[in-house]
């Protein structure tokens, strides 16, 4: 499957019923706007930004664009209360989640992408009205693999041998209302804030999945999609008028190959099946991905331009990097930089090279670093006084982990 997956460049779209407003491009007619072409000379750096933090899906590695953007510009983040990584997902989204919300101690937010539970009426509540709202998906047998793996210990998996055996008995021993297990179903679907509870055999499937398709176009203007990670930052550099530095990146969260289990194609029919809503979502807007693509950009541009990133990418490695790629968390020297560890994946990272100057020091120490250690470092620039108070023992902060914030 997975060799599969890397030549089937398009998929072919389904047919689903679409309400009228939603145009053949996916767009209704107020985000028509991001159409236009974007010239050089015309077009306006975007700084107020949403992305919905989906899971597994490469969505590390675009916080850590955004983080860089933002902070290189000084720009103000809306992150989560009390030094806390995620903006207390799995619950919906609420806009005092933000630190500087309730206390109106931040004026103006300029962009916003941890982990949450989509809401947007509360999202608006905190971004100003231009913001440029944008998510990713992953093919959801890719997805499910990774998946699988990365939330082990949830009840749904912890006791099944294999994804195969899960598969086969999920239909009668998966209980939805057990906390976490919303990672082994529709994550896409749960994240995005719809009920996640559908299967291929549910009877309103098709009417669920137009009205979460369309809730997506009306809500979002741009849906990028994992398995064209540089094509869809090409598209994202077009559409939010940004330059080929700003949307370099190196791949983080990536799991080392002895944690990586090839499927066969019956277990990959098998989660299409499972996951019946993430899957129509999917086929959905990697079809509007490439009608993006011949609007915005241009087959013969973005053939160019992917280029040039890729060119970019592998110079950054030569020079950042002292092992030349990721490498496994055990051989990571420094720990500011060893990304977090979680169920039976293992996640990898990097090494800085030690023969760099100071200036090329921060920059490639920033492409590198994880999302927790970077989040609590943004956090700590932005609320110095609220940050020495978290460190303080009397203020007890629960630690994150995916997934599994605790209110008590
Ligand atoms: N640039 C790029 N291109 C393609 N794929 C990429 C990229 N960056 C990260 N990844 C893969 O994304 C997976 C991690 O996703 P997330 O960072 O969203 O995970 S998390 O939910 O925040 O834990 C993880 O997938 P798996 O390795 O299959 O687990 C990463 O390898």
């Amino acid at each position: 499957f997975m060799s599969s997956l890397g030549s089937q460049r398009r998929i072919s779209p389904v047919t689903l019923l679409l309400p009228k407003h939603v145009t053949s491009l996916g767009l209704p007619g107020s985000l028509a706007h991001i159409n236009s072409v974007h010239t050089k000379s015309t077009c306006h750096p975007k700084s107020n930004i949403f992305f919905l933090k989906t899971h597994k899906t490469a969505s590390s590695t675009i916080l850590n664009i955004l983080y860089r953007y933002g902070e290189s510009r000084n720009l103000t983040f809306a992150l989560p209360l009390n030094k806390h990584s995620q903006l207390f997902y799995p619950f919906f989204f609420a806009s005092h989640f933000v630190e500087g919300v309730s206390s109106r101690s931040v004026r103006e937010f300029h962009i916003m992408c941890n982990h949450m539970r989509f809401t947007k009426s509360e999202v608006a509540k905190v971004m100003p009205e231009d913001t440029f709202y944008f998510s990713i998906l992953r093919h959801p047998v890719a997805m499910m693999e990774s998946i699988f793996i990365y939330y082990k210990s949830i009840p749904a998996f912890h006791k099944t041998r294999s994804l195969d055996s899960f598969l086969d008995s999920s239909w009668r021993n998966y209980n939805s209302s057990v906390k976490n297990n919303h990672y082994a179903h529709n994550i896409l679907a749960f994240d995005f804030g719809f009920d996640n509870n559908a299967a291929a055999d549910t009877e309103d499937l098709e009417e669920r999945a137009s009205m979460a398709i369309a809730a997506i176009e009306r809500d979002f203007h741009l849906i990028l999609i994992s398995e064209y990670f540089d094509e869809s930052m090409i598209l994202l550099k077009h559409a939010l008028c940004w330059s080929l530095e700003d949307v370099v990146s190196f791949k983080l969260n990536s799991r080392s190959e002895q944690t990586r289990h090839p499927l066969l194609p019956n277990t990959a029919e098998k989660i299409k099946r499972w996951n019946a809503l993430d899957w129509r979502i999917y086929l959905h807007f990697n079809t509007t991905f490439w009608h993006k693509v011949d609007s915005l950009v241009g087959q013969e541009q973005m053939k160019r331009e992917v280029s040039q990133l890729r060119e970019l990418q592998a110079k950054l490695a030569n020079s950042c990097l002292k092992d030349g790629g990721a490498v496994d968390p055990s051989q990571i020297k420094d720990a500011g930089l060893k990304p977090f560890q979680y169920g039976a994946a293992v996640i990898q990272g990097y090494n800085l090279n030690p023969h760099i100057d100071r200036q090329t020091k921060i920059k490639c120490q920033r492409l590198i670093t994880p999302e927790l250690q970077y989040t609590d470092r943004l956090y700590t620039q932005q609320f110095p006084e609220l940050a020495a108070k978290c460190m303080d023992p009397f203020f007890s902060v629960p630690i994150s982990i995916p997934g599994s914030y605790n209110f008590t």
